[in-house]
């Protein structure tokens, strides 16, 4: 067997980089290719594969929009196991926690095996979802805002009609849907991210208190209203969704982001919450509270070192 070249700086989460204020900045993703008719990635059945976590948002946004949109049968997924780990993230064939997946294309041991495939001189983080081509044996995106954007459409030639029409970036909405979905992510979706995994005090006072600003902007949009933008279901809610229902069981006591709770403190924010996730099975079937807290209490380990993982809140999210 060759010695590898050793990638723990790219992998492993007690590496993370933070800024020299104790700030945490988020590193862009690389592969950034679109599926279209006559490009190099053309819409067909049975050429992509998915592959996520289900304790990471940003990944769960993709299974959600994949799921709304009937994709199930044109991508498959593949679920690792949520303990991240100095090389990343682990398939079942390495740490077969319950409900991770063996990688079904290769057999490989971590996602980082799938990007140095893709690109031997591959620098950057090892991150999911991951879009893959089988065909070409590379990564078409592992963006998860555009991965979304192309279950979308791209597919809808390959969809039944009810399926193909359903449109979770309209036209009409687009700029209402992008305005909102530039604020959520910087101080609510990457914002509890700031607040915990800042290292200084100040750093972790000005992140946490941007999400607070932040829900109570939300929580004044969803006064009176089941959605974000119009009166339809957008992409903006599913990617505010996916910190919503980490926020209660994780992100109040792991990132301190302590100052209110989602049930108690944000009375529209939790029924549109509650809402999705009981009248949708796009969003009850996809969330996976085992997946979530093992993956932020046991593996972020750089967080809480004992990896004790809390029993509650019970339950994880209140029946309607
Ligand atoms: N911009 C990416 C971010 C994805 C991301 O940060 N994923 C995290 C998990 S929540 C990850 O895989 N991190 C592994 C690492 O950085 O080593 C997206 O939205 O798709």
């Amino acid at each position: 067997m060759t010695a590898q070249k050793d990638t723990t700086e790219q992998s492993d989460p007690a590496k993370f980089k933070l800024e020299a204020d104790g700030s945490f900045k988020r590193v862009d993703t690389v592969f950034r290719d679109f599926i279209e008719k006559g490009g190099r990635f053309e819409p067909q059945a049975d050429r992509y594969h998915l592959y996520v976590s289900l304790a990471c948002p940003w990944a769960h946004r993709t299974l959600i929009a994949r799921k709304l949109k009937g994709l199930e049968d044109i991508i498959p997924v593949t679920i690792v196991s949520p303990m991240l780990g100095p090389q990343g993230w682990p398939f079942a064939s390495v740490d077969p926690f319950p409900g991770a997946d063996v990688d079904p294309l290769y057999n490989s041991e971590h996602i980082k095996d799938l990007y140095l495939k893709a690109d031997p001189e591959y620098s950057a983080r090892f991150s999911v979802p991951v879009l893959w081509d089988k065909q070409n044996h590379t990564v078409v995106n592992n963006e998860s805002s555009e991965i979304i954007r192309i279950f979308n459409s791209a597919f809808n030639d390959l969809l039944p009609p009810e399926k193909a029409a359903l449109d979770f970036y309209p036209t009409d909405l687009r700029s209402e849907i992008d305005a909102i979905n530039e604020w959520v992510y910087s101080d609510i979706n990457n914002g509890v991210y700031r607040a915990g995994v800042a290292n200084t005090q100040s750093a972790y006072e000005k992140a946490v208190h941007e999400v607070f600003a932040a829900l109570d902007k939300v929580e004044a949009i969803l006064t009176g209203k089941d959605y974000l933008v119009g009166d339809q279901l957008t992409e903006a809610d599913v990617r505010l969704y996916v910190t919503a229902i980490r926020f209660d069981p994780v992100y109040v006591g792991l990132f301190k982001c302590n100052i209110r709770t989602i049930r108690d403190g944000y009375p529209a924010i939790h029924k549109w919450l509650q809402k999705l996730y009981w009248n949708n099975d796009a969003f009850k079937a996809t969330t996976d509270f085992e997946h979530i807290k093992t993956h932020y209490y046991a593996a972020l380990s750089f967080i809480n070192p004992t990896k004790i993982v809390p029993v509650g809140p019970v339950p994880h999210i209140i029946p309607l």
